[in-house]
């Protein structure tokens, strides 16, 4: 599986200047990879308190923009997140598309951050995280969510062989992005591709650090804090190669743990 992680700079609550930077760095990435991933939130960034005006209703403009780029290179798309309005809130809401320009999943955020007062804004979603790609399995989740292994691990427990991450994850914390992703690929033996953006908005200043990890916790590709397009490859047969020299999965004991 070839990547293309676009780790771009989000012009803060102007969805028009960013599908058109979208669509040349889609444009340019596609050539060298099959999957393209893109950050959270990249239509308006996170200008929450404008929602009601700049949110896309039903994801519907977004959905045909990106389901016509994956439909024209005939490549897949997990196309980061976006503000989603609907009958019963704004959420913040991961789409993914397949080389035919089909809508292969849809997953809204589940845990909201409330230092980005995500909360006040937005509502949170309960639907899975997983999904096929191809014949291979995966799972993807949004920022914050990666502090829940809990969450994580429900969703690699079926074979998933790959964990989509997309972001906007601030500089402050770009120690524990790191960490909480090495542990996440290393506990799970997965892929994981993290997906983050470059630039700074009105309250914060971003890590980048856009990364590729694979099952044995080694890193394939990590980009710096500026604005790039991080390339790497996910040899997914290795993924059953770590699992069974460390039997993690068939050693769990579920019955003793209590995480409620
Ligand atoms: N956009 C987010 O969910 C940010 C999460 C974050 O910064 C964290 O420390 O967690």
């Amino acid at each position: 599986m070839k990547l293309a992680l676009i780790q771009h700079d989000i012009v803060f609550g102007d969805p028009e200047a960013n599908y058109r930077t979208v669509e040349a760095l889609v444009n340019e990435a596609q050539e060298n990879a099959d999957v393209l991933v893109l950050p959270e939130l990249w239509t308006t960034g996170y200008d929450l308190s404008r929602l009601e005006s700049i949110s896309d209703a039903e994801g519907e403009t977004t959905k045909r923009f990106i389901s016509r780029l994956a439909k024209t290179h005939q490549k897949y798309i997990v196309a980061g997140s976006i503000a989603k309005q609907t009958e019963t809130g704004v959420y913040n809401t991961m789409l993914v598309f397949g080389p035919a320009g089909e809508l292969l999943h849809e997953y809204d955020k589940a845990h909201l951050f409330r230092l980005m007062d995500e909360e006040k804004f937005l509502t949170q979603g309960d639907k899975s995280a997983s999904f096929s790609i191809g014949n291979k399995r995966a799972a993807g989740v949004i920022c914050y969510d990666i502090r829940f292994p809990e969450f994580i691990r429900t969703h690699m427990i079926h074979d998933q062989q790959v964990l989509f991450v997309v972001a906007e994850w601030p500089k402050a914390r770009l120690d524990h992005w790191r960490a909480l992703l090495l542990s996440r690929a290393i506990e799970n033996q997965c892929y994981v591709v993290a997906c983050n953006r470059a630039g700074s908005d009105p309250a914060n200043e971003f890590a980048g650090h856009s990364m590729i990890i694979g099952p044995w916790g080694e890193v394939i590709a990590e980009a710096g804090e500026e604005a790039t397009i991080l390339y790497g490859e996910a040899v997914l047969d290795q993924v059953d190669d770590v699992r069974s020299r460390i039997p993690v999965f068939q050693d769990r004991r579920p019955s003793i743990y209590d995480v409620t």
